[in-house]
């Protein structure tokens, strides 16, 4: 679980975030929404220690942040917009195997994960291809494997469909939806609900620094254009969950 107590941050004079308390369980697909500017980035960045809290906590799996960084970074994985920016290596299996290297794994651990990480986006045997000649959904989808190569408890990702078609969309939410289904929690900051507030369990809407809406996408959506987040319509939420 990530739990954040009375979160306050503030970029000089201006208070990024307010006084946030959020508790995500494993397992569940939290979509974070709201308009520019409503703290979106500057929350999921304490998730992992990439910022420091000017008061309040924040706790990953029990373990304060502030007190074993390290830890938290190993625990929670993240994926931010444009992942073309973030690739490392020019082909796809170098660039997944770049974090676990560098936690100093043996080759046979490192492959095995690279394997099991491109699996788990779809990406199976597709290893030796360049990053380059991927389509935007492709490389989006190899930047899932290279945070879950890492072998987290949890993933985070920030506008992971910018620039994204819609079978693209469609397929690294499918595949965000199963990772949520085996027990990871899945946090996936967006601008836009459509399909992303079908498959979440649980939505919740910051405006200025702070959470104002909080629930299962059904039962909120509808409040979300209150705090410039396109509504739409919404039929229910879990329609990824299988019996
Ligand atoms: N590096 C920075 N320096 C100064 N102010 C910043 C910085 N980053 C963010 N801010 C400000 O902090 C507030 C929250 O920004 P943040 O990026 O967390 O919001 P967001 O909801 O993620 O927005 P967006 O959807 O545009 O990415 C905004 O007022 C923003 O202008």
């Amino acid at each position: 679980m990530i739990r954040t107590r009375d979160l306050v941050f503030s970029y000089g004079e201006v208070r990024a975030l307010d006084g946030v308390s959020l508790s995500v369980d494993d397992g569940e697909f939290l979509v974070l929404a709201g308009a520019n500017g409503s703290g979106k980035t500057t929350l999921v960045r304490q998730f992992n220690g990439l910022a420091t809290p000017d008061s309040g906590s924040v706790t990953v799996d029990g373990v304060s942040v502030a007190d074993d960084p390290v830890r938290a970074r190993t625990r929670v994985g993240m994926v931010f917009q444009h992942p073309r920016d973030c690739f490392v290596a020019a082909t796809v299996a170098a660039d997944v195997a770049f974090g676990p290297e560098n936690l100093g794994l043996d080759h046979e651990t490192v492959d095995r994960r690279v394997e099991e990480s491109l699996a788990a986006v779809r990406m199976a045997g597709r290893g030796d291809e360049r990053l380059d000649a991927l389509s935007g959904g492709e490389q989006a989808r190899v930047a899932i494997a290279g945070a879950l190569a890492m072998d987290p408890d949890h993933l985070v990702l920030d506008e992971p469909f910018a620039g994204l078609d819609w079978p693209a969309r469609e397929a690294v939410l499918d595949r965000l939806a199963a990772l949520a289904d085996d027990g990871m929690s899945v946090v996936v900051v967006t601008h836009d609900l459509r399909d992303v507030a079908t498959l979440a369990d649980r939505l919740v809407v910051m405006a200025d620094g702070r959470v104002a809406l909080d629930g299962p996408p059904a039962a909120v959506v509808d409040r979300a254009a209150e705090f410039d987040v396109r509504p739409v319509p919404v039929s229910g939420n879990a329609e990824h969950r299988t019996p």
